[in-house]
């Protein structure tokens, strides 16, 4: 049971020299000090402890490899990669305190981090990271997802189901947590319950496939009344056909270009606000064809690309 830093591994990829200067992929970006990064959280210990199938630890590197070949946009921008907080065993805890310290130290150096999951447990390091950042900033968690993750912690302790009601317990007063997408099915009326109680906003997928701009104005609220916006983005709030490599498939989901356009648009209205996203829940073992890594990927390339 342990907690490891390692380094980043070496981006390679295609390279397509005779098409000239314009012809770039993203693991051509990749070079110390940029003003982006990436940072993988490798840990199955969540995933685990909330009765789920295991492999979310091999996340960072599939998400990598899915990156490196993505085409670079227009205005590309430069990105580091941190390397990865390793996770062996149940060490959970020391492995989030790990990840919260490394994000914290990153937000100092760079102006957007994109943190690869790791299970849903990865939240509540990502959310302490920032909180470490900015102490005084009022933070509004926006979390893409068919899960409400606002189970209580057991006697194990946390797990990939409990961030957000462990983020609550830390400060009551200041949480703030839309979550968007969320299927009725796939949550207990103790969860919604707990929601209601605790003021978190939902919006439901249906509403979604139904009016792809449906959470617009519940977004533009969240980020209005914050200094500062954390996104985090459960792959398993897509379809299981766009998603079948994640812990708990859905059945229905939300269609990909709705959250590409929900991530665009939080991207266009918070701006410098949204310093930190991560993307969670990939388990390579079970994606097929590697579609799960590479619709992750496009989310992350375009968290890590867009001003
Ligand atoms: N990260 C959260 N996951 C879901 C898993 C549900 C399931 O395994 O069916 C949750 O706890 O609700
Ligand atoms: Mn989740
Ligand atoms: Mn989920």
């Amino acid at each position: 049971m342990s907690v490891t830093r390692t380094q980043a591994p070496e981006w390679t990829g295609r390279l397509d020299p005779e098409d000239g200067s314009d012809a770039i992929r993203l693991h051509q970006l990749v070079t110390p000090d940029a003003k982006r990064a990436v940072i993988g959280f490798a840990c199955d210990a969540g995933v685990k402890r909330n009765k789920g199938r295991v492999g979310a630890k091999d996340g960072p590197a599939a998400l990598r490899q899915a990156l490196a070949n993505l085409a670079a946009p227009q205005n590309a921008l430069a990105f580091s990669d941190l390397g990865d907080v390793v996770v062996t065993g149940d060490a959970l805890e020391a492995g989030q305190d790990t990840l919260a310290n490394a994000i914290a130290d990153a937000l100092s150096l760079h102006d957007r981090l994109v943190v690869l999951g790791g299970g849903h447990e990865t939240a509540f390091a990502s959310y302490q990271g920032l909180r470490k950042r900015y102490p005084d900033a009022r933070i509004g968690i926006l979390n893409l997802d068919a899960h409400l993750d606002l189970r209580l912690p057991g006697e194990a302790g946390g797990s990939s189901g409990t961030p957000f009601a462990q983020i609550r317990a830390l400060d009551p007063e200041r949480f703030d947590y839309l979550c968007v997408g969320y299927a009725e099915e796939a949550n207990t009326q103790a969860l919604f319950k707990r929601a209601q109680d605790w003021g978190v906003g939902l919006v439901r997928d249906h509403d979604l496939i139904s009016d792809p701009l449906a959470a617009n104005r519940a977004i533009s609220e969240l980020i209005a009344r914050n200094d500062r916006v954390y996104l985090t983005i459960d792959i398993d709030v897509l379809s299981h056909c766009q998603a079948p490599g994640v812990s708990a498939p859905a059945a229905r989901g939300v269609p990909l270009a709705t959250i590409e356009q929900i991530v665009g648009f939080v991207i266009a209205k918070a701006g410098d606000r949204l310093a930190l996203a991560d993307l969670v829940e990939l388990c390579p073992a079970y994606d097929q064809d590697g579609v799960t890594a590479k619709t992750a990927a496009l989310l992350a390339r375009r968290l890590l690309m867009s001003v």
